[in-house]
């Protein structure tokens, strides 16, 4: 059937159109996920600066594209749950901050990482 072809490739363009249309979106207005890029800058300007190896750029990238995702998947939630309702209610406000909650487990993960990676070679400069 015509257009039916879930492997067609103008439907895959079309469908990567639209996920690069949410990620420019997410670049233009929302804050936090500015934050996050900016803060994914600064962490792989310091993995050239400390010359990092394979297996710590690894871990650096699940950190930093894994935040990025996690955080658009909150803002689609938040945006969601504003669609489904404006006013106040116990399930909507559940629904945002299990939502951020799972941000703020991953960020916690990020950092940890982080540190473990960071503070050694830092140690080493000090010295
Ligand atoms: N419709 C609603 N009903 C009940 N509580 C809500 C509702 N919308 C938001 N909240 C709660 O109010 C608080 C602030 O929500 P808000 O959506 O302003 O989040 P935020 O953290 O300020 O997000 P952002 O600034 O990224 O939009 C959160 O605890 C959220 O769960």
């Amino acid at each position: 059937m015509k257009g039916r072809n879930p492997f067609s490739f103008e439907r895959l363009l079309r469908s990567f159109t639209y996920a690069i249309q949410g990620f420019w979106y997410a670049v233009k207005t929302e804050k936090n996920f500015q934050i996050h890029l900016i803060a994914a800058l600064v962490v792989s300007a310091c993995g050239f600066a400390f010359k990092l190896n394979k297996v710590e750029w690894l871990f650096i990238l699940l950190c930093i594209f894994g935040m990025l995702s996690l955080e658009l998947l909150n803002s689609a939630i938040e945006k969601t749950v504003d669609l489904v309702t404006d006013e106040i209610r116990p399930l909507a406000k559940q629904a945002k901050d299990l939502a951020a909650g799972a941000v703020l487990v991953y960020a916690v993960m990020t950092v940890v990482i982080g540190l473990l990676i960071f503070i050694p070679k830092i140690m080493v400069l000090l010295r």
